[in-house]
């Protein structure tokens, strides 16, 4: 072969020529994704596309050794130092691992096989131990502590020089900034920081709420937070550690400690402070590194954090040491992965979807494209502004991510693959479940339906939060049963919650006679309500109990409320724009009107009143107890009776309480009121004092 052989002149011979484009080719993109990956943390192309245009590389140059040139990316570690932050010289250079190719469980047994082959093992030679650990999905960080105290942190770069990340490695609170007495006087931990999901997904949720920009995944959020100039960004963004491995250590000549495993040196880092993985063991032979593939694969989704694989690695650092390196790669540890957990697929169409609150989803229907484990044919774009910032449209092609339980998610276009002009997408201006208009409000980054109750979509939520102990209060109507109810269609509405009869309870299914009495008679008991707990009951967003209330004492009535113009609204104390506007848009849709009419109709009801006549604060000064059940009113709504006419509700009674309000199987508290001489009353003679109390104020208003 000549030296100086031009690979590109027409005059080249076919057949070498063609191999060196496609590798030239190969290498130029490979650059291009590492560059976006390493040095931007910004990666255009799911990992398994890179992998894959990496291994096509390899086969390559395999097939043509003589186009292997040093720089390839097959032969060296790639990153970069970002600029601003200052470079550093690894004592020891941090490599990279080979990967198996085989990502089936038979990949341990290649691996076995190499490592047994290299050290001229036969058959008949005893198994080999190595040490199984999870592959963590983060980036490589080296440690280096001097006398204990951590000195230097920096990131792997090209594996010969990292960046200095010390000011922002310091603000993690796993990685230890002084260590006990008696570690060796120099010690370079090497491990993998990296973010937890859930942390990634409140990190993104919160971004997502501000507007902000949102990360890839937990890997990339991650290298970002470490490669800050400003460590108070990364102070924010929460990280963890694991540590695995060790770089420069104070030689045993010198003192510092002698290692003869690798996992006697994960315990000892263990002890010094370092968090090491619980999944880390110890695995003798094939067999069992296949078994702890399999046991880790079927774990990954409930793990707290981002795995890509697991590695392997001899145990024996003298077998370690024997085996050697080659180029950019130990060839005493392997790299075994599992299926991606982002992938590349085509956009077929954008549908909207209905959550239990209402919120309108825009979701992705997908190519099907296997991804995290199962196929995919659906993925969330969250809500309009992602669509809009990330640029998607129908046809592209997305990455896909889907890791642990959490639901798919587009997290990116893979650029350069639209054909020709494509619409934006636009969100529906009403509901595709119930037909009512869609509504985005100020500051809000999600779309809505204004269905509200009538919506099927949103029912379920609705009829819990109805029910619910600070709203109409109906015991023993859960999450079961409601899902039974909506499921089975024997409830669309709130008012057929007053419908049911004995006979559509029993027919549930684990519906004994007994909890369907008890849940019949628990409706019929909360049909004895308040103004304020109704309206919280209806489940207005934004109306909350305190606003609720603040609604009854202005407007009195429900029928007030209801007709309240946006200005009127207004001048409830506390009622802001977004508040009013929301109020009426919900009370001028005819249906909710409709069900409200027909919770009235059922025999709900509460005391209402003129607004002057309202809030007579004739119990002012008062503290009553309430205790024992009383026969027809919640302890609930006792409560708020006696707190609405100026009464301190209190749980003690001491000679200061003016009355205590005394039920069924009432205690010691009604022992302690007669011995102390505080007046006793049932629940007649709390009503009875309410409404002497009430027509005083007419009396005193009309005066
Ligand atoms: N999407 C893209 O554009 C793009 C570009 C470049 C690289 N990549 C991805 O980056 C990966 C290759 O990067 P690499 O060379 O950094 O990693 P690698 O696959 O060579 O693995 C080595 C790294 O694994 C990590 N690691 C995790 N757990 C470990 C453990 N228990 N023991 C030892 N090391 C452990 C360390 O950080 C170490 O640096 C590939 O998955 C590739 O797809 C993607
Ligand atoms: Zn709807």
């Amino acid at each position: 072969m000549t030296e100086n052989f031009d690979l590109f002149s027409a005059a080249a011979p076919a057949d070498i020529a063609q191999p060196a484009i496609k590798i030239k080719a190969l290498r130029d993109q490979l650059n291009h994704w590492a560059h976006q990956y390493y040095v931007l943390d910004a990666p255009t192309v799911p990992d398994a596309d890179y992998d894959r245009a990496f291994r096509e590389l390899q086969a390559l140059e395999a097939a043509h050794p003589e186009l292997i040139t040093p720089d390839s990316p097959t032969q060296r570690v790639i990153g970069a130092v970002m600029d601003g932050l200052a470079p550093v010289r690894h004592a020891v250079p941090m490599l990279s691992i080979h990967t198996e190719t085989d990502t089936e469980a038979t990949g341990a047994q290649a691996f076995d096989a190499r490592v047994r082959r290299e050290l001229g093992l036969s058959e008949t030679d005893p198994a080999i131990e190595y040490v199984a650990e999870p592959k963590f999905d983060g980036l490589a960080m080296s440690l280096r502590y001097e006398n204990g105290r951590l000195v230097q942190a920096a990131t792997r770069g090209d594996g010969e020089v990292g960046e200095d990340v010390t000011h922002n490695v310091r603000t993690i609170r796993q990685i230890p900034l002084t260590l006990p007495e008696g570690v060796p006087p120099l010690l370079e931990v090497r491990g993998e920081v990296y973010m937890r999901r859930a942390d990634f997904d409140a990190l993104n949720e919160r971004q997502r709420e501000q507007g902000g920009k949102t990360f890839v995944n937990p890997r990339n959020a991650a290298a970002g937070a470490v490669r800050q100039l400003d460590s108070g960004i990364t102070a924010q963004r929460p990280l963890s550690f694991f540590a695995y491995g060790l770089g420069a250590i104070t030689p045993p000549a010198e003192g510092g400690p002698v290692f003869r495993t690798h996992y006697e040196m994960l315990q000892t880092l263990k002890s010094w402070g370092f968090p090491v993985a619980a999944q880390v063991q110890i695995a003798v032979g094939a067999t069992e590194l296949v078994a702890f593939h399999q046991q880790v694969g079927a774990s990954r989704d409930a793990l707290p954090y981002d795995i890509d694989g697991v590695v392997y690695k001899v145990n024996s650092l003298q077998l370690q040491r024997d085996l050697g390196f080659k180029t950019r790669e130990p060839r005493w540890a392997v790299a075994h992965k599992y299926p991606a957990q982002e992938m590349a697929t085509r956009i077929e169409g954008i549908d909207v979807q209905v959550g239990r609150t209402g919120k309108i989803t825009p979701v992705a229907r997908l190519a099907p494209v296997f991804v995290g484990g199962v196929t995919v044919t659906n993925a969330t774009l969250h809500n309009l502004f992602e669509i809009r910032k990330k640029g998607v449209r129908v046809g592209d092609h997305v990455i896909v991510r889907r890791a642990g339980d959490v639901i798919p998610e587009v997290v990116g276009v893979v650029p350069g693959n639209r054909a020709g002009y494509v619409p934006n997408f636009k969100m529906p201006r009403t509901c595709p479940v119930c037909g009512s208009d869609v509504v985005r409000e100020k500051g809000e980054a999600n779309h809505r339906c204004t269905g509200g109750l009538f919506c099927a979509a949103q029912r379920k939520e609705a009829i819990l939060h109805f029910a619910a102990r600070r709203a109409m209060d109906i015991e023993g109507l859960g999450d079961k049963l409601v899902d039974q109810l909506v499921d089975a269609n024997v409830i669309r509405t709130l008012p057929d919650l007053y419908r049911l009869g004995l006979t559509s309870l029993i027919a549930l299914e684990r519906m004994a006679e007994k909890s369907a009495q008890n849940v019949l008679a628990a409706l019929e008991k909360s049909k004895q309500t308040t103004l304020p707990r109704f309206l919280f009951g209806l489940g207005l967003r934004h109306v909350g109990e305190a606003t609720a209330k603040d609604l009854a004492r202005h407007f009195g009535t429900l029928d007030a409320i209801m007709d309240a113009s946006v200005e009127q609204l207004l001048q409830v104390p506390d009622v802001g724009p977004v508040v009013a506007q929301s109020l009426h848009t919900f009370f001028q849709q005819p249906h909710n009107r409709e069900v409200v009419e027909q919770l009235r109709a059922c025999g709900v009801t509460w005391p209402e009143g003129a607004p002057a006549e309202r809030a007579p604060q004739v119990l002012a000064g008062k503290t009553v107890v309430l205790t024992g059940t009383l026969p027809t009113l919640s302890r609930d709504a006792a409560k708020d009776m006696l707190e609405a006419a100026g009464a301190k509700v209190a749980g003690s009674v001491s000679k200061k309480t003016s009355y205590v309000v005394a039920g069924e199987e009432a205690g010691s508290k009604l022992a302690k009121a007669q011995e102390l001489g505080v007046p006793v009353l049932d629940e007649a003679g709390m009503l009875a004092l309410l409404q002497h109390a009430g027509g005083t104020a007419a009396k005193e208003g009309a005066d």
